[in-house]
């Protein structure tokens, strides 16, 4: 059974199920076995640096089944085809939802994304317990997902120390300047990238001016990305002018019967406007 919210404690629900969550995974497959996944002796890769090479477009496409706020977007988009159509299409990194009561994905979509594809994939999930951080090590991720939003400051400076440890990168989410004050505070050097988020989790409408008016508060040193609402190659465009390096886009692409032929000619166009310029 999934779950298609549209009130607007959201996040609290998701946060509710995700701890009930951990402890019944860690009851099955406690840290011992995690750590002999193969994946913990590989090298990561750095979700960071991918961003800012210039041959790449920046975009992080993601691998998104459904949604609380739309339901299924695309059910049936197979996992390999898609996730390696996104990175011959010149997307820089993936982004793979793993949760699966409200998103419809699941650990396997994971390892599968990774055994097809030689880039920095991002664990999307609902990070609450370091549990997860190994968990998404273990699964052959590069990067997590913190959420502002969710956690305390201490939390985040926690869980983004022990990822680092992990060698994992860390991409903190922040909605308004709040948010980002207080997370930098306590904990700017367990953090990597800095993701805005445009979409208000309060009626799910989203709106690229949240990203716009918090660029210029994001520190130069840390990764920048545009995260939810992304639908056009002029909208990565403006960002990008703007200052933001990643563009994180889910439903745009999973939206299509193909997938990665929109994501394709998203990049198309974005080549083609930056030839024009
Ligand atoms: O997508 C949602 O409806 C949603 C609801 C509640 C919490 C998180 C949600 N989305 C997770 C994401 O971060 C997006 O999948 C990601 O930013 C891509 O957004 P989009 O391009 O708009 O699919």
């Amino acid at each position: 059974m999934t779950t298609t919210l549209n009130t607007p404690d959201v996040l609290a629900r998701i946060v509710a199920h995700k701890r009930q969550e951990v402890a019944e995974r860690r009851g099955l497959q406690p840290e011992k076995l995690l750590e002999r996944s193969q994946y913990l002796d590989a090298p990561t890769l750095s979700l960071r640096q991918y961003l800012r090479r210039p041959e790449l477009s920046g975009i992080i496409a993601e691998f998104k089944r459904r949604s609380p706020s739309k339901g299924w977007i695309n059910e049936f988009a197979p996992v390999e085809r898609t996730t390696l159509g996104y990175m011959q299409a010149g997307a820089s990194a993936l982004s793979v939802l793993t949760d699966t009561e409200f998103f419809g994905g699941k650990n396997e979509d994971l390892t599968t994304a990774r055994r097809f594809n030689l880039c920095p994939i991002l664990r999307k999930d609902f990070v609450v317990d370091a549990y997860q951080l190994l968990e998404a090590r273990s699964l052959g991720a590069d990067a997590v997902l913190l959420i502002a939003s969710v956690l305390t400051p201490q939390e985040i400076r926690e869980l983004g120390r022990q990822a680092q440890a992990l060698g994992l990168e860390v991409l903190l989410e922040v909605h308004d300047k709040e948010e980002l004050d207080r997370s930098l505070d306590a904990a700017h050097d367990a953090i990597d990238l800095v993701g805005v988020n445009n979409r208000d989790l309060r009626d799910f409408s989203v709106s690229l001016e949240r990203s716009l008016q918090l660029v210029e508060h994001l520190p130069a040193g840390l990764g920048r990305v545009a995260e939810s609402g992304l639908r056009t190659a002029q909208d990565v465009a403006t960002l990008r002018r703007a200052g933001f390096e990643g563009f994180l886009i889910g439903e745009t692409f999973m939206r299509h019967g193909r997938p990665e032929r929109a994501c394709a000619a998203l990049v198309q166009q974005l080549r083609e406007l930056s030839a024009a310029r």
